[in-house]
C-alpha cells in the first residue's frame, strides 16, 4: 500500500493560564505575555512535533517546502496560530535556494484562519444549536450527572471558598484546575490548600466536564452536532483524496486547535481515552491506496509531546480500516444537515 494523504490535528503547546481566580496570588501581569499565550516550552513542543512530522513523512512530503503539498488552518487564537508557525519551522526548515537570509534557518509558511465568530470547524462546543442545548439540559438530569454533582458538592464549596469564585459549580470548576495546572507547570509556589489530592480531584472534575459536554448521554446525537462536524469534513476530504486519480498535489492537511477539538473528534469516533489531551497532542489520519485500487485509513495518536505515537482503532473496523468501512461506520455520527438538526 502507498501513503497518499495525511490529516493531522493537534492541540497547541504549553501556555499561560486562560484566567486567574479572585484570590490567585498570580494575576495577568505575572505572565510574560499575559493570559492564554504560548510559552517558550510550548514553542519548543510544537517545533519538535514539526520535526517528528518531518521524520515520519520523509520520502512522502517533499524535502523542501512546496505550497501545493500542505494546507494549514488554525483557530484564531494567538496560541494556536503561533503553535502552527513553530510546528512549520520544524517541518520545513529552508535548504538551498529556499534560504532567503544566509544565517536564518526559517522561512515563512502561511497559516490560514477565520474570525472566532465564524469558526465552525475547529472550536467546540459549537454554540447556536438549540437541540444541543436541550441535550445538555437532559444530560444534567441524568442519574450520573446528579450523583456526580452530589458527591462533589462539598469539594466544590471548598474550592468556591478558597478561590473566591462564588458562582463556580461542577460545570465550571474545571477552569480552576487549568489555572493551577499552568502555575504548577511553571514552578510557581501555590497556596497550601492546593494539595496533590485537591489537584487530582479537580482533574477528575475537569475530565467529567469534557465527558458530559460531548458524551455520557446520547453520545452519538451529541457527536452529530459537535465533533461530527469536523469528522465529516475529514472523511469528505479522505474520500476526495482517495478517488482523485491525478497524482494530486495536496499531501497534508494540518489543523491547529484545542483540547476540546481533539476530545470532540475522538468522542465522535468513539475512541476517546477519557484524559485531557496533553499539550501538542496529535491525532493522525493516514490514507493509503492499495495495488488493487482500494483505499484504507490508519489512525494514530501521539498522546502528548516528546512521545511515540500509537495506533488508534475505529470501533467496528480493523486497524487498517478499508475506506468504505470507515465512511459507513462514522456516518451515523455526522449530521447531513446541521442547521435543521439543531432546530427543536
Ligand atoms: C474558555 C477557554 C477555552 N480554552 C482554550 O481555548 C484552551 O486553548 C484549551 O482549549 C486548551 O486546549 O488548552
Amino acid at each position: 500500500k502507498k501513503l497518499v494523504f495525511v490529516t493531522v490535528l493537534f492541540r497547541h503547546g504549553d501556555r499561560s493560564p486562560i484566567r486567574a481566580y479572585p484570590t490567585d496570588p498570580y494575576q495577568e501581569k505575572d505572565w510574560p505575555q499575559g493570559f492564554g499565550q504560548l510559552s517558550q516550552i510550548g514553542m519548543r513542543q510544537q517545533y519538535m512535533l514539526g520535526r517528528f512530522l518531518r521524520d515520519r513523512y520523509k520520502g512522502f512530503l517533499n524535502e523542501s517546502y512546496e505550497r501545493q503539498e500542505i494546507s494549514v488552518r488554525s483557530t484564531d487564537y494567538d496560541r494556536t496560530l503561533m503553535s502552527a508557525l513553530a510546528n512549520l519551522a520544524g517541518l520545513y526548515p529552508p535548504a538551498g535556494q529556499q534560504v532567503f537570509l544566509p544565517d536564518l534557518k526559517w522561512q515563512p509558511i502561511p497559516v490560514h484562519t477565520v474570525p472566532l465568530k465564524e469558526e465552525r470547524l475547529l472550536s467546540f462546543p459549537l454554540g447556536d444549536c438549540p437541540r444541543y442545548k436541550q441535550l445538555m439540559s437532559e444530560t444534567e438530569h441524568t442519574e450520573e450527572f446528579i450523583n456526580f454533582t452530589r458527591e462533589n458538592k462539598d469539594f466544590v464549596d471548598l474550592i468556591r471558598n478558597k478561590t473566591g469564585l462564588n458562582h463556580t459549580d461542577v460545570k465550571s470548576v474545571w477552569s480552576v484546575h487549568d489555572t493551577l495546572f499552568c502555575e504548577l507547570s511553571h514552578n510557581l509556589s501555590l497556596p497550601d490548600w492546593v494539595t496533590p489530592d485537591v489537584m487530582a480531584r479537580l482533574k477528575s472534575l475537569r475530565d467529567f466536564s469534557f465527558e458530559y459536554q460531548f458524551g455520557m448521554y446520547k453520545r452519538q446525537e451529541k457527536s452529530r452536532l459537535q465533533g461530527g462536524v469536523l469528522l465529516g469534513e475529514i472523511v469528505k476530504n479522505l474520500s476526495k483524496m482517495a478517488t482523485s486519480d491525478v497524482e494530486h498535489r495536496q499531501k497534508m492537511m494540518m489543523l491547529s486547535a484545542h483540547d476540546t477539538t481533539l476530545i470532540a473528534l475522538q468522542i465522535s469516533l468513539n475512541l476517546f481515552n477519557g484524559n485531557q489531551p496533553p499539550y501538542a497532542s496529535c491525532h493522525f489520519f493516514e490514507l493509503y491506496r492499495h495495488d488493487n485500487g482500494s483505499a484504507s485509513v490508519l489512525m494514530f495518536y501521539r498522546n502528548g509531546s516528546n512521545t511515540q505515537l500509537y495506533p488508534l482503532q475505529l470501533p467496528g473496523c480493523a486497524l487498517d480500516c478499508p475506506l468504505e468501512d470507515f465512511v459507513r461506520i462514522t456516518e451515523p455520527s455526522i449530521s447531513k444537515d446541521w442547521d435543521t438538526e439543531c432546530q427543536l
